[in-house]
């Protein structure tokens, strides 16, 4: 058995683009309907796109999981996924439950979900940081409790909170030491 995708999940700012580049794994670049924020490139972070190139996608069947969050599209189409069993190249992505239930599917024991979680509050102060406004806030964390009760499907959970830092730290670097010896069983 050996890891093609890892998927990072968990409540928004809880850490998971932080925990995925230090993974250092090249990423599966999704699609949103939401704006760039500032810093953020097209094709890097996301294919930025409109709700109605998304929903035609989706309804061509081109779409192999798409979910709404804060009246945004977010989604991963087929052919994304496919690159990754063709070549054989292992891949990191971020994903909602939904979206991570519906890739297991696909990858089945090749798949490797980390739930990312940290203190309520703490994603506060890190969204509030980023720039976020407080109705936004607001509406990103409304969900918390849930997602965090979501992680209980995930491989493993990281407790991403401040004071974990330097153990988190740690224990991603053992997972991307083990999965780079892996490399030559793909
Ligand atoms: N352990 C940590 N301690 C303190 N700050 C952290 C920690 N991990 C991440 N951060 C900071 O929190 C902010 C949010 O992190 P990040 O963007 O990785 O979260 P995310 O889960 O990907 O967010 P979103 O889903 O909202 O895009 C960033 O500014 C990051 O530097
Ligand atoms: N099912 C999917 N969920 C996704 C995808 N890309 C991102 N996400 C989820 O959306 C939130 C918010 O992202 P943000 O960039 O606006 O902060 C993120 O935390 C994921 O849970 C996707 O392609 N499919």
């Amino acid at each position: 058995m050996s890891i093609l995708l890892v998927v990072l999940q968990g409540p928004s700012a809880s850490g998971k683009s932080t925990i995925q580049s230090k993974l250092g794994l090249p990423r599966v670049v999704t699609w949103t309907s939401r704006l760039p924020r500032e810093g953020e490139i097209d094709g890097v972070d996301y294919f930025f796109r409109t709700k109605e190139e998304m929903q035609r996608l989706y309804e061509q069947g081109q779409m192999i999981e798409m979910t709404r969050y804060h009246g945004n599209f977010y989604g991963t189409p087929i052919q994304l996924l496919e690159d990754i069993f063709h070549k054989s190249e292992r891949r990191s992505v971020i994903l909602d439950e939904a979206g991570a239930k519906k890739i297991k599917q696909f990858f089945n024991d090749k798949i490797l979900i980390i739930g990312v979680k940290a203190e309520r509050h703490e994603c506060a102060q890190r969204l509030e940081a980023r720039g976020h406004s407080t109705s936004d806030i607001n509406a990103r964390l409304e969900t918390f409790e849930v997602e965090i009760d979501a992680l209980s499907h995930c491989d493993l959970v990281l407790n991403n909170t401040y004071w974990n830092r330097e153990k988190i730290d740690q224990i991603v670097q053992y997972l991307k030491e083990g999965l780079e010896k892996q490399h030559g069983t793909l």
